[in-house]
């Protein structure tokens, strides 16, 4: 039976479903400090293209702590959407093998203004990565030019990996994971015990619990399928509390486990170009950033490509992880094609004989078409030197946007190859059942998850870690 189709306990509680429910009547389960989303607490279950109004707010959400924190100043607010006019000039210079399609590429956006002919700085990376050898000719091409950004944006973007960094403890990820996902297993974890306190196992005890899954995010689907295992057999019997998360934790690995695959790099791919998209704000430059840190502790060389040309602060942003991670970024001015970026960040990698590239893209909301077609053209326009590229598609989602999720997964893979998930912040929702409702739902693998801004704060996913933590059970221990 579909989400659609079962009424849930909306449906039993009030009579009508789901979507109908105003976000007042749901919060249930208070969430003390939302960071990220007006969402959060929105059982959205319809997920449709028509709901936008649940996407994560930008980079410019005020921390809890520092209300000035994120703070995006005036000059450069909204940015994303709207480029700064740039005097019209000629298209970016495109190398294309002469036997590809005879479409230009790429073709000027009208929307993305070309930048005026762009200053050359010269390179400070080819020495880091090649030990100071003389670069190839064409590596010394003005492809990186000198971002003047405003002082605020640099200090945005320093704040940004500084915050990372100084987020990096000498902890374990068992700790970090479980740190990051407490606000989930709290919630599920105290709900569990009220429930199953001293008290038989009966219809209603599991209508409850069906309840707080649902509130989690598990989804309507997901949530009957595993209050039914918390009861079957077991009617009208004692159930301890640690039993019934055991239970659950076992459904969830049963549920993730099909879906946690590591991201693999194709040695015979050079570099390996991995795309990533996602909304405004979902964290895909500093997961980038964190890949790039991931990368490079593996031994690989890894290039960075600044693809979000909209906003000067994201590229500075970027460039500032690759300081930080001594990774060169291939960048151009605020405003300059995407799509011309990652073709020419592509080739640059490749005759640098990059094993990885990793090309960050503009935030963009999953029902803006004219930025979902700006994806498609990177997409076709890097395909021009690699019919298979990008090799990886990953989609950065936001655990804080609950439900809408759902419709990003389903847009984005109509503009690009979406291949793997990374979900980032699951430290900040106290509904982190939304990968379970994803994993039921796609199928898609989940490579990594964010548990927090820290540097280390990102992993491989490992569906019965996942379980265990977040339904508040110790690590290790056999169900
Ligand atoms: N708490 C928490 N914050 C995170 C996590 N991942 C990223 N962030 C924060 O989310 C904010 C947005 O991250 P960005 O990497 O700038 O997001 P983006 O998707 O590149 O944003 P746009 O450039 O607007 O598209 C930053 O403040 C990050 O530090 C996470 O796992 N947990």
């Amino acid at each position: 039976m579909s989400d659609d189709e079962k009424p849930g306990w909306f449906g039993r509680l009030f009579g009508r479903k789901a979507p109908e429910l105003k976000p007042s009547e749901e919060s249930v389960l208070p969430e003390p400090t939302s960071p990220a989303s007006e969402s959060e607490g929105v059982p959205d279950f319809a997920t449709g293209a028509e709901d936008v109004s649940h996407v994560p707010p930008p980079v410019s959400e005020p921390s809890p702590d520092d209300p000035n924190k994120n703070r995006i100043p005036d000059e450069i607010e909204g940015a994303d959407l709207q480029p700064e006019p740039q005097p019209p000039v000629e298209d970016v210079a495109f190398d294309a093998p002469s036997d590809e399609a005879p479409e230009p590429v790429p073709e000027p956006e009208p929307a993305i203004p070309e930048p005026a002919a762009a200053p050359t700085e010269k390179r400070n990376w080819w020495s880091r990565v090649t030990g100071g050898e003389t670069p190839p000719a064409e590596l010394t091409a003005p492809a990186e030019v000198d971002i003047q950004p405003v002082d605020s944006a640099a200090a945005l973007a320093s704040d940004a990996v500084q915050g990372a960094v100084e987020g990096t403890e000498k902890r374990g990820w068992w700790s970090r994971l479980t740190g990051g996902l407490m606000r989930t297993s709290t919630a599920l974890s105290d709900r569990v015990t009220g429930l199953f306190t001293k008290r038989k196992l009966d219809a209603t005890t599991l209508e409850d619990l069906e309840d707080a899954l649902i509130q989690a995010d598990f989804g309507v689907e997901t949530a009957t399928r595993m209050a039914e295992a918390v009861g079957k057999g077991r009617y009208e019997k004692g159930i301890s509390p640690d039993e019934v998360r055991s239970i659950l934790a076992t459904e969830i690995e049963r549920a993730l486990d099909p879906v946690a695959v590591p991201i693999t790099v194709d040695p015979a791919k050079k570099p390996y170009v991995i795309l990533t998209v996602g909304v405004n704000g979902a964290g895909k430059t500093t997961t980038i950033g964190k890949l790039a840190l991931k990368f490079k502790a593996e031994g690989r060389r890894v290039m960075l490509a600044a693809g979000d040309t909209f906003r000067a602060a994201a590229i500075e942003q970027l460039r500032v992880w690759g300081e930080r991670t001594d990774v060169p970024v291939i960048s151009r001015a605020q405003g300059s094609d995407a799509a011309g970026l990652a073709f020419d960040a592509f080739k640059e990698a490749r005759e640098a004989g990059a094993d990885v590239l990793l090309i960050d893209t503009a935030g963009r909301l999953q029902n803006k078409a004219g930025l979902m077609d700006e994806l498609e053209k990177i997409v076709r326009v890097i395909r021009k030197l690699d019919a298979e590229a990008p090799h990886a598609t990953l989609l950065v989602l936001d655990a804080t946007v609950g439900q809408n999720a759902l419709s990003q997964v389903e847009l984005f893979s109509q503009a690009a190859p979406v291949s793997g998930l990374v979900m980032t912040k699951l430290d900040g929702t106290a509904r982190g059942g939304i990968l379970v409702a994803l994993a039921a739902k796609f199928g898609l693998p989940v490579h990594f998850i964010g548990v927090g801004e820290g540097i280390e704060d990102l992993e491989p996913f490992a569906a019965r870690d996942f379980a265990r933590a977040i339904t508040g059970l110790p690590r290790e221990e056999r169900v």
